[in-house]
């Protein structure tokens, strides 16, 4: 399931995380990427340690620890900190996958690579091409999305960042272990949350179906939930 969410960060939030960013010293991509990946990977990237990686880092995470479609969408049980990428004219990163399995930052912890997103930081016009192209079972999809927006995809899917050939493309990519890490399972979740919180504003909240389709939800989610 690819799940794209508007306005993750505001316009003044965008527009304090680039005064940050574009001051950042970046570095070789290159270095943080596995071995298959690291042959076609062409952007920038800077140190995770780094203050500004960290504060930015956090401040996405505070803001999807209280956003309700994130949550329902990724039943997240852990969070990759934010990383930020880079790509100038002639910068891409070719069909790769995820590693399935990473070491989180300044931890003893693992996550397992469920879901990725990135949030971009640039706007569609600031930059030609940096399309995220993600193989789905109904073929590639192109992804670009305005500053500020969030695509969500399973992290098993196939995908490259097609070449910037003007301007420059900067965003926050990171991985999500899901509660629930079968995807078709986590979609259908998801879609019946988003119907019921539908239903919620027309019905009134004592309605006995709403009740029931609610109980039904919860009842799913604890027999799929792993905590
Ligand atoms: O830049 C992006 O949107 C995706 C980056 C990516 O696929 C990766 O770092 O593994
Ligand atoms: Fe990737």
């Amino acid at each position: 399931m690819l799940i794209t969410i508007d306005n993750v960060l505001s316009k003044d939030e965008v527009q304090q995380f680039r005064q940050h960013l574009d001051r950042a010293q970046w570095r070789d991509g290159a270095r943080t990427a596995g071995t298959l990946a690291r042959q076609v990977k062409g952007n920038l990237e800077i140190d995770e340690d780094s203050e500004v990686a960290v504060s930015l880092g956090n401040h996405i995470l505070r803001t999807l620890g209280n956003h309700p479609e994130f949550i329902s969408a990724a039943l997240p049980r852990k969070i990759y900190p934010p990383r930020f990428n880079r790509y100038t004219e002639g910068g891409a990163y070719g069909l790769h996958v995820d590693s399935a399995l990473m070491p989180i930052p300044g931890t003893r912890d693992r996550l397992r690579s469920d879901l990725a997103a990135t949030l971009f930081l640039a706007e569609p016009d600031e930059y030609e091409g940096g399309e995220l192209e993600i193989e789905t079972a109904f073929g590639a999809q192109a992804v670009k999305l305005n500053a500020g927006d969030m695509v969500l995809y399973p992290a098993s899917s196939l995908h490259r960042v097609s070449p910037v050939t003007q301007g420059a493309r900067v965003a926050a990519f990171f991985w999500i272990e899901s509660m629930v890490n079968d995807d078709t399972e986590r979609a259908m979740l998801y879609d019946l949350d988003q119907t019921i919180q539908s239903l919620g504003t027309t019905l009134d909240a004592r309605d006995p179906r709403l009740l029931r389709l609610t109980g039904i939800y919860h009842n799913l989610l604890r027999r799929r939930a792993s905590t």
